[in-house]
């Protein structure tokens, strides 16, 4: 793991982006197409209203979310909602986007059919990762039902999350698939999360999920 510091969040928006176009451009030189797992929350847009400019071609990037809130895809709190607002405008909006979530179905019952079509992504090309307080990473949450499962080698693509600390289900590509992608960036903001990353290094998986996924990771702070 690596770490890299910037005076503020702006100019980490900026070079991450770079970075992040940098790495798809690299990927698309080699293959005929590039996949891009992005998480929700509030971090990355700042970093999309960047890099949905940058000069790739989109056409052939595959983008999904790291997770799924289970809500409709017109909710405030979906992240396809956040990620088709702030980075599939502009150029990107040539990319291919892979939602997770179907209007209509349980989570459980989509889980196959999503899988089937993630497989030509894997293993994914880039990612760009957040994290919580509490150490979780994309719906890995600390403590929850089937955390063992999603954190395990022979884990699914995908696992269903039921955190109790959040308002809804969530669909999650799991630890070993997040953690096998070529390119890997970790942004994290302010003192309370740098010092969780430093705890959760000593700390089991199941404990700090995130601790699952941090080799050859690049981590980006900002206070
Ligand atoms: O959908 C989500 O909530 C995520 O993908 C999640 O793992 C997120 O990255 C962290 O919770 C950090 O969230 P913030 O960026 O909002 O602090």
């Amino acid at each position: 793991m690596n770490i890299i510091e910037y005076a503020d969040r702006d100019m980490l928006a900026i070079d991450v982006a770079n970075q992040l176009a940098g790495d798809l451009k690299t990927h698309l030189l080699h293959h005929d197409s590039a996949s891009f797992a992005v998480a929700g929350g509030t971090t990355p847009a700042p970093i999309f209203d960047d890099l949905c400019a940058a000069d790739i071609d989109w056409k052939r990037v595959r983008l999904m979310a790291t997770d799924e809130r289970w809500v409709p895809s017109d909710s405030e709190r979906s992240n396809a909602r956040m990620i088709r607002e702030r980075l599939l405008v502009n150029r990107a909006a040539a990319a291919q986007f892979v939602p997770f979530h179907i209007p209509a179905r349980a989570p459980e019952d989509v889980l196959a059919e999503i899988e089937s079509q993630l497989q030509p992504d894997l293993p994914l090309s880039v990612i760009l990762l957040g994290m919580g307080e509490d150490m979780h990473t994309a719906s890995l949450f600390p403590g929850v039902a089937g955390l063992a499962q999603a954190l395990a080698p022979d884990a699914p693509v995908l696992a269903v999350m039921r955190p109790d600390s959040q308002p809804e289900p969530r669909v999650s590509l799991t630890a070993r698939v997040l953690d096998a992608a070529i390119a890997k960036h970790l942004v994290i903001y302010g003192n309370a999360k740098r010092e969780a990353l430093e705890r959760a290094k000593s700390l089991p998986p199941e404990e700090a999920p995130i601790q699952a996924v941090l080799s050859e990771m690049t981590v980006h702070w900002a206070p």
